[in-house]
């Protein structure tokens, strides 16, 4: 096969951030996805549904001309966050998820929850309203290896979370191992899971083998090589269970390479490359669509998206930038180490 349409794809996890990294990236997101989960880890997050209403005012501001694109807002739980702020968030249609960062887990989690039993209340009340609650899902304690955060994560806080509130709608967001994709495969309802890009073509080597390569940083960090095939037999699948969430975190080039660089790795620009190289490589060209364009709305309960995109596959590599200019400095793309010949036809 060397052409594919589909319908066009959803992001459901990005960061965008703000100011000039947002005018920056913007645009390699909205050339092919219609829409996308907004991660709240601005910094201040976004908190209230004020707070998502300006955020998203700014995204739109930013799209580029011609582009139709619709940022799907969430907010940041704190333990002081208002049910009732949440719940007419919901339902004036604004907010789409609540996003739980424990904090200290990852970029910007400052302000995340500690005490689970301070954010009952939202969550209960978000079970109540059907409003999913989008998780990173990694444990923070200094005596957990960091390669096993996500698996005691799951022991230790999410299982006992639904199985105090099973009517809560969790995404466990990036999983990066094989525990996090048996714990959803074997879950009965209420679970499901987004799967980055890069998650689907490193595992640790890529970060620690010839040198320390800051660019595949990122958290939950790369795991061992059976893992990145658990998650390439999930995503390629085609269980509604799974969908795409690029977790495309741009963060310029000094704050990566240096003593204590930040976590994330920016792919929005060439996902839909890597995706089609990976979906053919696994022989699943026929399962991109569901993966990339039909689960994730129907988890979200939206519908799905009625233009389409097409991908060709080109002879001679596609070439991307090694890195894109944005006011607020420099980001490094994504590499995945190898030549890359899928790329979507321009409109
Ligand atoms: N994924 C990352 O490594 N970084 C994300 C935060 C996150 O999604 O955990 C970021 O905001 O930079
Ligand atoms: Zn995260
Ligand atoms: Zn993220």
């Amino acid at each position: 096969m060397t052409e594919l349409t589909i319908r066009r794809p959803d992001d459901w996890h990005l960061h965008l951030r703000d100011g000039g990294m947002l005018k920056g990236v913007i645009g390699d997101t909205s050339r092919h996805f219609a829409r996308a989960i907004i991660m709240p880890n601005l910094v201040p997050p976004v908190v209230t549904t004020a707070d998502a209403a300006a955020y998203r005012k700014r995204i739109l501001a930013a799209v580029p001309k011609g582009d139709r694109f619709e940022p799907l807002m969430t907010l940041y739980l704190t333990e002081g966050t208002n049910p009732d702020d949440v719940e007419a968030g919901h339902r004036s249609g604004l907010i789409k998820a609540v996003k739980l960062y424990p904090a200290g887990a990852t970029t910007n989690s400052q302000s995340g929850v500690r005490n689970f039993e301070n954010a009952m209340p939202v969550l209960e009340r978000m079970a109540k309203i059907g409003l999913p609650l989008c998780v990173h899902g990694e444990v923070t304690s200094a005596d957990v290896d960091i390669f096993d955060r996500e698996a005691v994560f799951i022991e230790t806080v999410l299982d006992p979370l639904r199985a105090r509130l099973p009517e809560l709608k969790v995404t466990m967001e990036h999983v990066t191992t094989k525990d996090g994709i048996d714990y959803i495969t074997s879950s009965k309802a209420n679970l499901a899971g987004s799967i980055t890009t890069h998650h689907l073509i490193i595992n640790r080597n890529a970060i620690l083998v010839g040198g320390i390569r800051p660019h595949y940083y990122c958290l939950p960090v790369a795991k061992r090589e059976v893992h990145r095939l658990a998650l390439r037999a999930a995503a390629t699948s085609g269980n509604p269970r799974f969908f795409l969430g690029t977790d495309s975190a741009p963060h310029v080039d000094p704050l990566k390479e240096c003593a204590c660089g930040c976590a994330g790795i920016y792919t929005s620009i060439n996902t839909m490359s890597c995706l089609a190289h990976v979906f053919e490589q696994e022989q699943a060209l026929d399962k991109l669509e569901a993966f990339a364009s039909l689960n994730g709305p129907a988890w979200y309960g939206l519908p799905v998206n009625e233009e389409t995109i097409t991908l060709r596959k080109h002879a001679e590599p596609v070439e991307f930038p090694k890195k894109i200019e944005t006011e607020a400095g420099a980001v490094t793309v994504f590499d995945p180490m190898f030549p890359l010949h899928w790329a979507v036809t321009e409109r």
